[in-house]
């Protein structure tokens, strides 16, 4: 698994980039995590990292093959690695549906598919749910229940069961964390970690909160107004030669 970003850029209208001249690359097993403030391009570049939103130049492949809206034959194979999930589950999750059915969306769009944790014998569609939850560390029992009755933290729990149905090998998050409690952010951060641990899929984890990108990720994007100004494997995040903008962040975080 590999995906390479080669001087990337994007302008909504004439003269105003979004994302300008990005590059980066990201390899199997790897956790990337991208920070910046508001209106510095994190949604945007999510939205074109999963071929949602087209760019004005540069290269974006994923295992070599490249990766654009327009490109739809290529993108629907890449659907079937790459999987996301976003800051605000209850619109993702649809609310007239039992939480088992949300959970196999992407196997029923990809029937081809076997995960490799869903390979006992004569499970039924529920059941497959049901070990879904279980490893995202929620009660099986909650297979029936609708949207509407779980708590923000379960929502987003949800989500991540169902961006791991069909075993990802990457996984795209967008400020996961964002509408959460402090302590259920934390909760979170843990479960992504152990899940990352335990299959080794490759996350870009994006986010305003340094704190968060530090406790989960082991390379650090710093993005300013749609362009990198920075990017370190966690262990330099205290080295002297860090932009000036990441020791603010560092700073405004109280992480020093
Ligand atoms: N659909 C759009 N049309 C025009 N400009 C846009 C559009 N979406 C975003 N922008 C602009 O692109 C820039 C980057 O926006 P983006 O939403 O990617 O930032 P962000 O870092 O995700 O911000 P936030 O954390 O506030 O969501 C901003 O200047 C924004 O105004």
């Amino acid at each position: 698994m590999s995906v390479i970003v080669e001087c990337l850029s994007k302008q909504y209208s004439k003269g105003i980039s979004a994302l300008d001249n990005i590059s980066f690359r990201v390899k199997a097993g790897e956790c990337l995590g991208i920070v910046g403030e508001s209106g510095s391009g994190k949604s945007t570049l999510a939205r074109v990292l999963l071929g949602l939103e087209p760019y004005n130049e540069g290269n974006l492949t994923f295992n070599g093959k490249p990766i654009a809206p327009k490109k739809r034959a290529l993108l629907r194979q890449y659907r079937k690695s790459v999987q996301m999930i976003f800051q605000d589950s209850t619109s993702t999750l649809n609310p007239k549906l039992p939480i088992w059915k949300s959970i196999l969306e992407p196997l029923d769009n990809f029937k081809e598919v076997t995960p490799s944790f869903l390979t006992a014998e004569g499970l039924s569609r529920k059941e497959m749910a049901e070990e879904l939850l279980a490893l995202v560390g929620l009660d099986k029992q909650m297979v029936d229940r609708y949207p509407g009755e779980l708590s923000g933290g379960q929502k987003q729990r949800v989500s991540i069961a169902r961006a791991l149905s069909i075993e990802p090998s990457l996984l795209v998050c967008d400020e996961p964390t964002a509408s959460l409690d402090v302590t259920v952010q934390v909760q979170i951060l843990r479960l992504l970690k152990d899940l990352q641990k335990k299959t080794n899929m490759t996350i870009i984890f994006i986010s305003h909160d340094i704190r968060a990108v530090t406790f989960l990720c082991e390379k650090v994007i710093v993005l300013r107004n749609g362009s990198i100004v920075d990017q370190f494997q966690l262990a330099e995040l205290y080295h002297k030669d860090r932009h000036s903008y990441t020791k603010a962040l560092i700073r405004a975080a109280s992480i020093e």
